[in-house]
């Protein structure tokens, strides 16, 4: 597909909320391109989709494909945080059905397969590098395999994840209310796989383990980046020292592999002063991102997405106030994430001097970052 260089939209991002904008406009005939600066052959982490996120796919008019390589049923979240004893907190109660363990990177390509299948043009490999606002139109600069690229259109929308680095362009700051990273572990394990996420809290943090398609697991501890750090956790050796001291998580894998290959991704909760201006808006954990506890980022990316591409359609219709209304309902519900976040860690008491856990009985208190 030929992409043509004036859009009504550019979408810079291709990950799940980029591709949930682009195809929630395409479908109401508004011309849009995606920039994409992988070919979804990186690793993304991610992996548990909850029902509520299934829905929210049926709704795009994305059907999930069958159980096998690209994603597994999930039966549920066991969850090992205030008490020793385990608590199993199945999907089988949920109205909206079951969840699914997926592999990132297909995910996001088939959502991107999607887009494509409704004329949006993906440009992968292609990494939006600056943009400026001329008279009536924004021009977006960017790297592509054939060379610099410049492309014009109407709106832009900042899905480039936790970066924001649109709408830091639009001089926009965010706010970190902790300092979250992740440290994980892609494994195989040729046994058979429990089909649910198991979390356990630590004094240092916490872990999570998952299903992956293909006969593997994530492992991925969770602390903010100076503990992890102190505790030696960013070395093969040290992250295999606190997995031992775990319980349910050490439990549940078979053979370790001798050399580890950590994947480190920062993942403070944090969010940006306002998620949208004049003619721009974000959206997905450019927005806003969530601490990884909530398995809610998905969720939020689509709903995220499927909601700035009405707000793109009003503006484009006329109303100026479109925009701004995007902005306020997404800085209310990222008010409300943070109360329910504060009230989850509340629950695990058993380390109140614990540096982690002391953080995060405090009222957060954002910087700027
Ligand atoms: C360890 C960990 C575990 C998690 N577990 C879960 C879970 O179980 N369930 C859940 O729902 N959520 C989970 N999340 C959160 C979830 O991964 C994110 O909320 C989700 O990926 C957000 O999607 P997004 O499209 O907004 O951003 P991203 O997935 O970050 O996508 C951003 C896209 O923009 C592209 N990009 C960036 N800059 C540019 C540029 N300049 N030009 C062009 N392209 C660009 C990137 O290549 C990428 O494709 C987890 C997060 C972490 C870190």
């Amino acid at each position: 597909m030929r992409p043509s260089r004036q859009y009504a939209v550019i979408v810079v991002g291709g990950g799940v909320a980029g591709t949930t904008t682009a195809l929630s406009l395409a479908r109401e005939g508004i011309p849009v391109c995606v920039l994409e600066r992988t070919q979804y052959d990186r690793w993304r982490p991610g992996e548990t989709l909850s029902p509520l996120a299934h829905a929210e796919l049926l709704r795009l008019g994305v059907p999930l494909p069958e159980a096998g390589e690209d994603l597994i049923p999930s039966h549920g979240i066991e969850a090992v945080w205030g008490s020793e004893h385990p608590q199993f907190h199945p999907f089988i109660t949920n109205p909206y059905g079951g969840g699914w363990h997926v592999d990132r990177q297909r995910f996001d390509a088939l959502l991107a397969h999607h887009a494509e299948a409704h004329q949006v043009p993906i440009l992968r490999l292609t990494s939006a590098v600056y943009i400026e606002r001329g008279p009536g139109a924004w021009n977006v600069h960017a790297n592509a395999p054939s060379g610099e690229l410049n492309l014009t259109c109407e709106r832009v929308v900042d899905a480039t994840g936790r970066a924001s680095s649109i709408a830091r362009q639009c001089g926009v700051r965010r706010h970190h209310v902790d300092a979250l990273c992740s440290v994980s572990v892609v494994l195989t394990q040729p046994e058979r796989l429990e089909q649910t996420l198991l979390v356990e809290s630590t004094p240092l943090g916490w872990w999570y383990a998952a299903p992956l398609p293909d006969q593997r697991v994530i492992v991925s501890l969770l602390s903010d980046a100076d503990l992890l750090a102190l505790a030696g956790a960013f070395r093969p050796s040290g992250w295999l020292a606190l997995l031992s001291a775990t319980r349910y998580i050490r439990e549940r894998l078979g053979t370790l592999p001798e050399d580890l290959r950590l994947h480190v991704r920062p993942c403070e909760t944090s969010s940006l002063e306002r998620s949208a201006g004049e003619h721009w808006l974000a959206v997905g954990d450019a927005a806003s991102g969530l601490d990884p506890l909530s398995s809610g980022g998905i969720l939020k990316a689509l709903r995220s997405g499927h909601r700035a591409a009405e707000a793109l359609r009003a503006a484009q219709e006329g109303d100026s106030t479109a925009h701004q209304q995007y902005a306020e309902a997404q800085s209310s519900e990222f008010a409300r994430y943070l109360e329910a976040r504060l009230g989850h860690y509340a629950t695990e008491r058993r380390w109140p001097d614990e540096p982690f856990w002391r953080r995060r009985m405090e009222e957060p208190a954002a910087t700027a970052a």
